[in-house]
């Protein structure tokens, strides 16, 4: 009987990034192998787990390994395990599609990057996995059957736009991918990977602390191990070099940089546990969206029990990468149970000061890393400051932001306090959606005036923490865009006390007729001490919802009623002082309620907002431009 062969298309994602393979200028072509070993391991980690889980599965698990074999007649490597294999439409679905969240905005990046370098760093930054093969190979076949079924499957590609798949009758349990090599060519960095000599080598290098034995043909008929199958977390650190930590790291991330930090942890006695944690040196591309998963491993005794293990991490540090082996727990853990698990929310709890310790540590011994750490994940981290009460401290600690002190250089807030003005008793700071906004936006003035120093905050999360923060180190946060500002020393309030008395007596009349003309914009109008240069500005008062956070709020369809602010008048400033004299000798003057709103048109504009009913005030101004000619 013949076997139908079928012939599929790869997703058009998928079709884009093999013709990146196939042209690859990715310089480090050995890395196909760390992937395809890395699959396999993961393999054999599943099918060891199913068959405790699942007592009829009728799986083979009493030897499973992964061997490499070369054939340098026919070119070929193939690297075949014997794990969890997959069925027909898994093959369709894993290897002929990439499901990885972030891969349209990652190939869109490719397409802009400028150079061989910056794409280099994008694909290392991605993680191509299987199709890495075709790097070196100009045709895969790959031979798999699911452990617990009866019929395998045949697949084939040249990597260019089809695959054929057809059913196989004896294939062996798991998966064995074959590699049709390319020709050697070392200027492309093409080695000979069909040199059993070449392919230990990269072995050891890359794959040496897998758990499960890699065999390959010894001298003799008999097989060889050829790594050392050590758990790395298991073992002094003084044993392990930086190198095999590192290529830890890349196994369990998927990541093809090195990491910026490792971090290690060992608990003996009672409740003995290790882990071994990394910090990435670069943000991955879903870490802000929704199908984002969280990076820690949890092994039993050595045996992997699951990925993204949530209950190890809170979800503000889903970025941490790392494995997690705790010696007395049940290999049957469940989620649910985990989550309910004290043992674990000992670890979990320890883990996370572990690493906010090591970010504090990283500030002072090594600013430059740091600043990489904060650049990529400071958003990720500032989300603790809501949800991780216990920590709100030890966050604030190693948390920096951009500030008017210095336009490149982010500070700490400990670096902050230690440069407030005599007499300052809060940490200014103005949330915005950009920094040009908030320096340019007219609350910025008197600060500025005075030297005073202000926090800029842009990120979408700022909005949200500042609320929910009340201090750092005793000193209350305070916005400078909300409630009233006092930066007047008490010898200044003294010396100009009677002249405020009289301009509040002055404007008194000015500013209730205003607060009645925009009634349906502001809930008051006063004057104001933040202002030097501009006539007006808006504020809200200390509770009130900003402006960025109401539009989020309504973005996310939440109905909210209509929120009014404060419009402070600078009586300093000639529209103001003319607005009160005109105001004063002829207050049945319609024109000059459309000045009003003129004026706090304007002061929305500066601030970056919104106008309600642009049209309307275009034509109010140009009448008034108008009249100028
Ligand atoms: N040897 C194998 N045995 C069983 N399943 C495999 C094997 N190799 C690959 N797969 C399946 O195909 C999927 C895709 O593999 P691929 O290497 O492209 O990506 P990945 O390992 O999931 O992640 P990454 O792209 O980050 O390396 C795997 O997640 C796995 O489910």
């Amino acid at each position: 009987m013949t076997t139908p062969i079928e012939t599929l298309e790869f997703q058009s994602e998928a079709r884009q990034l093999l013709q990146l393979m196939i042209h690859s200028i990715y310089s480090n072509k050995d890395t196909f192998l760390r992937e395809l070993v890395s699959n396999a391991s993961d393999a054999l980690d599943k099918l060891r787990l199913e068959s405790y889980r699942d007592k009829d599965l009728g799986a083979d698990t009493s030897d499973l390994h992964i061997t490499i074999e070369t054939d340098p007649a026919e070119r070929t490597l193939t690297v075949r395990d014997n794990g969890i294999g997959m069925t027909r439409d898994e093959v369709v679905a894993l290897i002929g599609t990439i499901a990885k969240s972030g891969t349209a905005d990652f190939l869109t990046k490719l397409k802009e990057a400028k150079d061989a370098a910056a794409s280099q760093d994008l694909i290392g930054q991605f993680g191509v996995g299987f199709y890495a093969s075709f790097m070196v190979a100009d045709k895969v076949t790959l031979v798999t059957r699911k452990a617990g079924t009866s019929e395998g499957v045949r697949w084939e590609s040249t990597g260019e736009g089809t695959y054929t798949i057809q059913p196989v009758e004896d294939a062996p349990q798991g998966t064995a991918v074959t590699l049709h090599l390319k020709p050697e060519d070392t200027d492309d960095h093409l080695y000979d990977y069909t040199s059993a000599a070449k392919i230990r080598e990269i072995v050891k290098r890359y794959s040496d602390f897998i758990t499960w034995p890699i065999r390959m043909q010894g001298e003799g008929d008999e097989a060889e191990t050829v790594n050392s199958m050590k758990a790395l977390w298991a073992r002094s650190s003084s044993e392990v070099s930086e190198d095999e930590y590192h290529e830890f790291y890349k196994h369990i991330s998927h990541d093809w940089q090195d990491p910026l930090e490792t971090i290690r942890l060992q608990a003996e006695g009672t409740f003995e546990y290790q882990a071994l944690l990394f910090l990435p040196s670069r943000a991955p591309m879903d870490l802000f969206l929704r199908e984002r998963k969280r990076g820690v491993q949890l092994y039993v005794k050595r045996v992997f029990i699951m990925d993204d293990c949530e209950s190890l991490v809170p979800e503000y540090l889903r970025f941490v990468k790392g494995v997690v082996d705790a010696q007395d727990l049940s290999l049957n853990v469940s989620r649910e149970i985990l989550q309910q698990d004290r043992q674990i929310q000992l670890i979990r709890r320890r883990l996370v000061k572990k690493v906010l310790s090591t970010v504090k540590t990283m500030m002072t011994a090594d600013a430059e890393k740091y600043a990489t750490f904060w650049r990529e994940f400071g958003r990720a981290v500032k989300e603790g400051l809501l949800d991780d009460f216990e920590n709100r401290e030890a966050i604030l600690e190693i948390a920096s932001f951009a500030s008017t002190h210095d336009a490149e250089k982010p500070t700490s807030l400990r670096d902050y306090v230690s440069r407030m003005k005599e007499g300052q008793e809060h940490i200014y700071y103005m949330t915005g959606e950009s920094r040009s906004a908030i320096e340019n936006s007219p609350h910025m003035e008197a600060f500025r005036a005075k030297g005073y120093e202000v926090l800029v905050l842009t990120d979408p999360i700022d909005e949200m923490w500042v609320d929910a923060v009340p201090a750092f180190d005793g000193k209350q946060f305070q916005s400078i865009a909300k409630g009233q500002v006092d930066l007047e020393s008490e010898e200044d309030k003294k010396a100009t006390e009677v002249a405020r008395e009289q301009q509040k007596k002055d404007f008194e009349s000015l500013l209730t007729w205003m607060a009645k003309a925009l009634d349906e914009d502001v809930k008051e109008v006063r004057l104001s001490s933040r202002l030097t240069t501009s006539p007006a500005c808006i504020v809200g008062d200390t509770h009130d919802l900003t402006p960025t956070l109401e539009k989020m709020y309504r973005a996310m369809g939440q109905e909210l009623p209509p929120i009014k602010r404060i419009l402070e008048l600078n009586p300093d400033h000639a529209l103001v002082k003319g607005l009160r004299e005109a105001h004063a000798s002829r207050p049945d003057d319609e024109g000059l309620a459309e000045t009003a709103e003129l004026l706090y048109g304007m002061a929305l504009l500066a601030e970056g907002g919104e106008l309600a009913d642009p049209s309307r005030f275009i034509k109010l101004l140009a009448g008034r431009l108008e009249k100028t000619l």
